[in-house]
């Protein structure tokens, strides 16, 4: 078998489209990750971002192609793609609440050999808190759970869906690292409105505008861009937030 380009994208996607309940809310996005550091998928609220990570995992109906490592996933069903290495952390974190951290992860683990070691490593104070019921635990901390819930497998890909939204600067910041870590292991699909964390964190960008790419390109060339950054996140440099957001 040939060894793996490493220079390929770990996934493209061409001309994807979603539907919920029969309204198109993705239309013919095309864009690719490669296979090292992190990719933003930005845009302003409601622009399709979430849609687009659901449309690649196949959680709602969608159509298109979606190559990850070199094979189609487009017609597989979501526990296929997941068992090819793909993680995800969805947006609002959806731990179960009434369940111990401890067991959120061990439902988590797909792999024979789940690296436990590298959770306790990366998250000491969820490790201190596995007996602890993952719904009594604050947002920052679930937010931590479900981080760790992706990386407790060995993936190829990450998707990450706003994994900062609703929680306070200084666990922003925490989250923040959390995920830098992360991306020095797996390469990173990342949905995310806070512009420090674009900054701190995102090597490329791919803008969505009504559900379409407007923009991709080196992270600089968006972030070094006023006007562009006001034209397609509807945000000032000095915000932490777009216009809309909750925070
Ligand atoms: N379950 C649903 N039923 C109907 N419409 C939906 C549903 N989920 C999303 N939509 C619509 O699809 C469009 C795209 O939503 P999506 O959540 O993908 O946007 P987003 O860019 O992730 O937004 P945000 O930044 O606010 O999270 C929006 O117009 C939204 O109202």
């Amino acid at each position: 078998m040939n060894a793996p380009d490493p220079s390929a994208p770990i996934l493209t996607v061409r001309g994807l489209s979603g539907r919920i309940a029969g309204q198109q809310v993705v239309e013919d996005v095309s864009f690719e990750v490669p296979a090292i550091g992190v990719t933003a998928l930005l845009g302003r609220n409601g622009v399709g971002k979430t849609s687009t990570i659901k449309s690649i995992l196949g959680l709602i109906d969608r159509s298109g192609e979606v190559t990850f490592a070199g094979t189609r996933i487009d017609r597989l069903p979501t526990h296929r793609i997941v068992q090819q290495g793909v993680g995800y952390v969805p947006e609002d974190r959806e731990v179960f609440g009434t369940l111990t951290v401890a067991e959120n992860l061990r439902l988590a683990e797909r792999d024979d050999r789940p690296r436990r070691e590298l959770i306790a490593a990366l998250f000491p104070d969820i490790h201190d808190r596995r007996a602890q019921r993952a719904g009594t635990l604050s947002g920052g901390q679930q937010q931590m759970v479900s981080l760790a819930r992706a990386l407790v497998n060995e993936n190829r890909l990450l998707l990450v869906d706003e994994p900062t939204k609703g929680l306070a600067p200084k666990i922003v910041d925490e989250v923040a690292v959390a995920l830098a870590e992360a991306a020095r292991t797996v390469p990173m699909l990342l949905v995310e409105q806070n512009l420090h964390v674009i900054r701190a964190l995102a090597d490329r960008v791919v803008v969505l505008s009504g559900g379409r790419v407007v923009f991709t390109g080196e992270a600089a060339e968006l972030l070094d861009d006023e006007d562009r950054i006001q034209r397609y996140l509807g945000v000032h440099d000095a915000d932490a937030a777009p216009e809309g957001s909750t925070r």
